[in-house]
């Protein structure tokens, strides 16, 4: 039933039997709402333009209304797809209706109707982790929280499910923030299921992440293979940001440049004299390692999580003991991403 709902053109298993499939299908509408077409027009003022609120690669996103949870004007967001957009949508309801934390935005439904494409997802008022940087009122230990639920997360998506995902697109916009500024995934329409067995590594197709070069861990370009190390990459590249209020979409020789010195100098000065010297080692240690270049000298996301959330507990106490004065930090931090590294991130640009 859910396959002829999706349209066999849209939904193209590759090794599943029939009846798995079906098994399939009937797990993703319990777990998910179907709407109507005329539901989510009605939902977004017929998809009036005045309510997008972001772009997606194959989708714009809309703010919209819906009776739901006993409400007639639940908030939501509806991401309609475009033409190209058909593989993402399987995707990412394959993978969002299994993943079920408070660190992955949440999918409350879908809509399949002839060529209209569209999930309905809970409404994450703040927007994404981007936004918030480039306005520069997160404060450091907000932002620390923050990293703290996207490393859960992230650790989450690679050991908490039944196969493990690769989020493979992890950056500042597809962070997104909810009403208290609690972070959780999203974007998960180029994601990956691993195998069940961990250890192994997962053979892709480049053309399949079309634009997203500036997200590539190393290791793919090298070896044209996806491992939960890649995530740990981006995460590094989101620490980066964090730190330094900058995007690090790709970097290329100008951000070389930028990284030859010690990063302690190109911290925002809005969060620096805030960050205390003892957390600051913690958290600038994972950073590095997240953004070694030999994929298995990185950390898993758990230890990533565990050593992020002890540099919040130093941050922490060392407010106790100081609450007027700003910090300084005396280190010096050279990220050592290899020339090697460099020129293969630069011929992603
Ligand atoms: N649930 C949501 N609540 C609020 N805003 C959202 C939500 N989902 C997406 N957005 C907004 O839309 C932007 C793009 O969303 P998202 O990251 O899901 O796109 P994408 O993964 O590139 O899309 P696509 O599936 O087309 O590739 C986000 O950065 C955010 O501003």
């Amino acid at each position: 039933m859910f396959l002829s709902c999706l349209g066999m053109s849209c939904w193209k298993p590759t090794s599943n039997t029939d009846s798995s499939l079906r098994q399939f299908s009937t797990v993703i509408q319990e777990l998910c709402q179907q709407f109507s077409l005329a539901d989510l027009r009605k939902a977004t003022n017929n998809f009036d333009l005045n309510r997008v609120i972001g772009n997606g690669m194959f989708s714009e996103i809309y703010k919209g209304y819906l009776q739901h949870n006993g409400a007639s004007d639940y908030t939501v967001a509806i991401k309609r797809f475009n033409d190209q957009g058909c593989e993402a949508f399987n995707k990412e309801i394959e993978l969002l209706c299994q993943l079920r934390h408070p660190r992955c935005v949440y999918l409350i439904g879908f809509c399949n109707h002839e060529n209209e494409k569209i999930l309905v997802y809970e409404y994450m008022s703040n927007g994404s982790l981007d936004e918030h940087l480039q306005d520069g009122k997160l404060s450091w230990k907000k932002s620390l929280e923050i990293c703290v639920g996207v490393a859960c997360g992230l650790h989450y998506i690679h050991t908490g499910a039944k196969r493990s995902i690769f989020h493979c697109i992890l950056g500042t916009s597809t962070i997104l923030l909810d009403d208290h500024m609690e972070p959780k995934l999203a974007g998960f329409g180029v994601s990956v299921q691993g195998s069940r067995f961990m250890s192994k590594q997962k053979q892709i197709n480049a053309e399949h992440f079309m634009g997203t070069w500036g997200f590539m861990a190393t290791q793919f370009i090298r070896d044209r293979t996806i491992t939960a190390k890649w995530d740990v990459f981006s995460f590094g590249l989101v620490l980066l940001e964090v730190v330094c209020r900058r995007m690090f979409y790709v970097i290329n020789l100008a951000e070389k440049e930028f990284l030859e010195n010690p990063i302690e100098e190109k911290i925002d000065p809005i969060v620096k004299g805030k960050i205390a010297p003892d957390c600051w080692q913690v958290f600038v240690d994972v950073m590095v390692n997240c953004l070694k270049y030999e994929p298995d000298e990185r950390p898993t996301m758990g230890e990533v999580e565990v050593q992020l959330e002890h540099a919040l507990s130093m941050q922490e106490q060392a407010d106790i003991t100081n609450s007027n004065c700003d910090y300084t930090l005396l280190s010096k931090t050279i990220i050592p991403l290899g020339v090697k590294q460099y020129v293969i991130l630069e011929k992603c640009n």
